[in-house]
């Protein structure tokens, strides 16, 4: 039988979680310090890992008390207009501040910039400064007169809170097995819901708030509300998943029922809170404010704290605190300096006690808390109990980040969609060994990328759950593919979009052959434009291309896919309507050029383009060779991503010969394209010069 359609030994399944997670971080970690050793950090920053060349500005207190500095560009490198260069760097990242080096090129072992400098947040990003909040008690550690340069690092706190959970149930007794958990690991069934539920006694006759909601997601609403233990919501592409959501927990609270929403990002959490705003519920967002939208700021827990009446008596430890700060900045002395710092210290521990109580009201009045799954793990939420957790995006987390909050749960609800994007797994192809530890039990055959909503619907089928089916984002004739070999023929698109092209944009498009067509296919098979491999024409350790690994491009696509841009924009598509996605870096690298030419457009991979849509996307597909190898093109949810992005028009670019062989879903991909798309083939003498 397989794997995941067993009941699970629960200690065992702990035990492999632990060692599968030690082996992920120490890919992370060993990715992250191998960069930091090899890499030049101006390469670092061009690869938008780094900024260089900064010096401290200045130093406050920020939210939750922590210090946080600004750093501006050394006013001896900067140019005139005092900007920061280019970076990648962004709200939230943790990062590692550390006086610069001199001679770039020495090594730098990971050790030693932790032991001279500080680790931070990044609380926000702008033109001519960045600021970090930094973790306490370290401040003093960095000199603040000389030249600092910052490094992102890998996240190893969402580790520490994942591990925890973990050997928690690893301990625990099979006494202290609730019936959620029996059910979640399948030692005993979920409790049985009614087929239908539209004619029930309780569920028939909601009063639904939101009146525009479709059958199917009423549905879905009301299997979550019945359902004791369990239940899934499948959310195909655009079929307003969090639209669901919302209508569930405004009917949960009316229920009388408090609610603890969930998803794996932050960006994930702020757009539900986005939503629930409107609709003046007492809400209370958990998280670093550093990293959250600044829409919902006025939920979150730090804010409250100083802006609602229980925050006042922790105000007046702050303000203490912003002066202590201040006065930093007149020392003379270092004795001097550590003296402050040991006020500091103090105060920051009264600003402690004094917060806590303030958070302990501030929760405890919330009927809606939400947070990401690892925010759920803070001590804000210790002793608190919850009648039902949501997971959003439970499809993209790792089932040990999901417990963070199951394990003091009573009843979940999982909304995602398993035929997209799983989380993104470095250690599955690595070299990194799967130990576990002495004494313990490991599951042979699991797997990260295996996700608690993966897992459940294999154990417990598909009783328990319910599917959107009306998707609101795509023509017809994009969806049609999709919805055959993924989603059982069942998704319909919504009137409004169902007929939907180019040409009827609100805005002025001319009716061209590029804009009338919902799907077109530009196929470049004949073998003569070969796909390239970045490493083998760099080979250069050390070079910003080797910080992408191994990555293929193919140049003639690129040309493609610029003159397919061009006369999109010349008949009057907007650029900021157009995206072109690709599953691989370097050809990203040769399409970059687009940007310049045509300011708007967007280009991305499609890894990282999961959760969005674009009127017009172009899919470059990249491979093209004698050996019919597709490289991870062969995975069909990375296809089932790409080609469920746009709303108007579809372009694939490839090698329908090559691409052909990958795999079952890509052959039948081709033939559906070949005998449905509007169908092109390339004559290279008709495409401009690049
Ligand atoms: N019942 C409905 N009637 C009309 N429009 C709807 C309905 N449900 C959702 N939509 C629209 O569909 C779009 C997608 O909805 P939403 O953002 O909730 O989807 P999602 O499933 O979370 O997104 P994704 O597909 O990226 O996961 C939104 O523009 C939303 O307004």
């Amino acid at each position: 039988m397989s794997l995941l359609k067993q009941s699970l030994d629960i200690p065992a399944f702990a035990s492999t979680q632990l060692a599968l997670l030690d082996a992920e971080l120490q890919s992370e970690l060993q990715e992250t310090s191998g960069l930091i050793a090899n890499t030049s950090p101006t390469s670092l920053q061009r690869a938008g890992l780094a900024i260089t060349n900064l010096v401290v500005s200045s130093q406050r207190t920020g939210l939750g008390g922590r210090t946080v500095l600004e750093l501006s560009p050394d006013s001896a490198t900067a140019g005139a207009s005092g900007e920061l260069p280019e970076h990648g760097i962004r709200t939230g990242d943790i990062v590692l501040l550390s006086e610069q080096p001199a001679g770039s090129a020495k090594k730098r072992e990971i050790k030693d910039l932790e032991k001279r400098g500080v680790r931070g947040v990044v609380t926000k990003t702008k033109k001519d400064a960045v600021a970090i909040a930094v973790d306490e008690d370290k401040e003093d550690a960095l000199s603040l007169s000389g030249r600092v340069w910052l490094v992102k690092l890998a996240d190893d706190v969402t580790y520490r809170r994942m591990n925890l959970t973990m050997e928690k149930l690893q301990k625990m007794t099979e006494s202290e097995y609730t019936s959620f958990m029996r059910v979640l690991f399948g030692l005993s069934s979920p409790s049985p819901v009614p087929c239908d539920l539209s004619t029930d006694a309780e569920y028939g006759n909601i009063e639904w708030l939101d009146p525009t909601l479709n059958e199917s997601q009423k549905d879905a609403i009301r299997f979550a509300l019945a359902s004791r233990e369990l239940a899934l919501i499948h959310g195909p592409p655009g079929t307003g998943k969090t639209h669901t959501l919302i209508e569930l927990i405004l009917q949960m609270v009316k229920r009388g029922l408090r609610v603890l929403v969930c998803g794996p990002s932050n960006i994930s959490v702020d757009n539900i809170v986005e939503r629930l705003s409107p609709h003046k519920l007492p809400i209370l967002r958990l998280g670093h404010p550093a990293r959250l939208l600044p829409s919902v700021i006025e939920h979150s827990l730090d804010v409250l704290t100083q802006t609602s009446e229980a925050g006042l008596i922790v105000r007046d430890v702050r303000t203490e605190m912003d002066a202590k700060q201040a006065s930093i900045k007149k020392t003379k002395s270092g004795r001097e300096r550590k003296a402050i710092y040991g006020d500091l210290k103090e105060l920051r521990k009264e600003y402690r006690e004094r917060e806590r109580r303030c958070v302990d009201t501030l929760v405890k009045g919330s009927k809606v808390v939400l947070a990401t799954l690892h925010g759920a793990g803070g001590y804000q939420l210790r002793n608190e109990e919850f009648d039902v957790i949501i997971i959003d995006e439970a499809s993209q987390a790792l089932e040990a980040q999901c417990w963070v909050p199951l394990l003091a749960a009573k009843k979940a609800v999982c909304a995602g969609d398993h035929l997209q994007l799983p989380p993104t797994v470095k250690s599955t192809n690595s070299k990194t060994k799967v130990k576990p530890r002495e004494g313990e039990n490991i599951i042979k055959g699991m797997n990260l990328e295996t996700t608690l909503f993966d897992r459940l619907l294999s154990l417990h089928g598909s009783s328990i759950k319910r599917m959107l089916t009306t998707q609101y984002r795509m023509h017809e004739g994009i969806m049609r593919f999709p919805s055959d070999q993924l989603y059982e023929s069942k998704l319909i698109a919504a009137d409004a979009v169902k007929d939907r092209l180019l040409k009827d944009m609100p805005y002025e498009v001319k009716d061209t052959e590029d804009t009338n067509e919902p799907v077109i296919f530009i196929d470049t098979q004949g073998g003569d434009f070969p796909e390239k491999n970045e490493e083998e024409d760099t080979g250069k350790k050390g070079s910003i291309r080797s910080l992408y690994g191994e990555s293929k491009s193919n140049e003639m696509e690129a040309a493609l896919v610029r003159q397919h841009v061009r006369k999109l924009v010349n008949a009057g598509v907007k650029p900021e309507d157009i995206a072109v996605v690709t599953p691989y870096n370097a050809q990203l690298g040769l399409l970059a050029p687009l940007k310049d030419a045509f300011p708007g457009i967007e280009l991305g991979s499609v890894d990282g383009f999961q959760g969005r849509e674009k009127e017009a996307v172009i899919v470059s597909l990249v491979r093209s060779n004698a050996d019919g190898e597709v490289g991870f093109l062969s995975e069909k949810r990375r296809l089932n991503v790409a080609m469920t992005r746009p709303k108007r028009s579809l372009v694939v670019v490839g090698d329908s010969e090559t691409v052909k062989r990958g795999s079952k879903f890509l052959s039948n991909w081709m033939d559906w394209l070949e005998n449905n798309a509007d169908l092109r083939y390339v004559d290279a003498t008709s495409i401009e010069a690049a």
